[in-house]
């Protein structure tokens, strides 16, 4: 089957995004898609696969989004942006309602983070701690406290976007600790049946900077959704005030957030890039999985430049887009 999409990405966080409202393909093909289409020695290579889905109700448009080993999460807020931009464009309007797996988001065009640069704000929630929610097996919500039975001393902050989180605020981020307690997650321990995003935060002078292992990817530039996290986190533990606005960095850019407090709907605002970087289409041979060769029918190297030339890698450089 052939397949047009759109390669973008949020902060660094890429997808092929398919127009998928007039296709009918059950689940396990769209993770064998997601598969073929992630793999990072493929033909493309992506943090996973978007869907632009039909809405329904009071959304104008709906997302799917399958992670690079095929499964399907709640909720991905940098492809979110994404997804908004060409729901935006299919249908000719500014903001919409966008229906998700399990729970609905606002998303709306704003002013641009720089110039060239499109920009889009999501408000998701409300975010929760409740163990529930997050798939935690433990018997009340986890704010900054440790977590019996994790292998991990640190304090962590467990959300849900309403994907799951862990968030920990680290003073220095250690890679290598990251990625062993996120891959020890991604077995899907007795605690965590359904695995986790596991964040590493660092609090920066103006805002933070979040380190993320993705469930069924690895580690990511950036995880939209993982910032959401971090941001209610900061506000939940006292560290950034709720209702402040914040830049939050990732390796792969930065977006602005904010959050408000519980007792206000704990919704969570992020407004961060949405680039397009090229169009393209491949065949997939849905049976076997296999992709077949990749033709590139558009390149949108202005809006490559525009993001190149504001998102400076947090990790090399703690303060240089904080300007933008
Ligand atoms: N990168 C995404 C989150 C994608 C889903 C996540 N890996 C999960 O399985 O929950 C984002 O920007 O939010």
């Amino acid at each position: 089957m052939r397949f047009a999409f759109i390669k973008c990405h949020g902060s660094g966080n890429d997808f092929p995004l398919i127009d998928a409202r007039a296709l009918d393909l059950s689940d396990g093909e769209w993770a064998s898609v997601a598969r073929a289409l992630s793999d990072r020695a493929g033909p493309v290579g992506s943090d996973g696969v978007l869907l632009l889905t039909a809405g329904g109700g009071d959304c104008a448009f709906g997302m799917r989004m399958f992670n690079a080993d095929g499964s399907e999460a709640e909720t991905c807020l940098n492809g979110l942006r994404c997804v908004a931009r060409a729901g935006f464009e299919a249908l000719g309007v500014d903001a919409a309602r966008v229906r998700l797996k399990v729970s609905t988001a606002s998303v709306a065009r704003v002013d641009a983070l720089a110039p060239g640069v499109v920009t889009v704000q999501t408000r998701a929630g409300p975010a929760s701690t409740d163990p529930v929610d997050v798939g935690l097996r433990v018997a009340a919500p986890v704010i900054d406290a440790a977590i019996a039975g994790l292998p991990s001393d640190r304090r962590f902050t467990a959300v849900a976007m309403p994907n799951p989180h862990l968030v920990s605020f680290v003073e220095r981020v250690d890679e290598a600790e990251l990625v062993t307690l996120g891959q020890w997650c991604e077995a899907g321990p007795a605690l965590l049946a359904d695995r986790a995003n596991v964040s590493f935060v660092e609090l920066r002078d103006d805002g933070l900077f979040v380190r993320t292992f993705e469930r069924g990817v690895g580690l990511t530039d950036a995880c939209g959704s993982a910032m959401a996290a971090s941001v209610y986190a900061a506000g939940l533990t006292g560290r950034v005030a709720f209702g402040r606005e914040i830049v939050v960095r990732n390796p792969g850019g930065f977006v602005r957030g904010t959050a408000t407090a519980p007792q206000a709907g704990a919704v969570v605002t992020i407004a961060g890039n949405a680039t397009f970087e090229w169009d393209g289409a491949i065949d997939i041979d849905l049976a076997t999985g296999a992709p077949g060769p990749l033709t590139i029918t558009r390149r949108r190297d202005d809006e490559v430049a525009a993001w190149a030339a504001v998102a400076v890698p947090a990790s090399a450089s703690a303060s240089a887009s904080a300007s933008a």
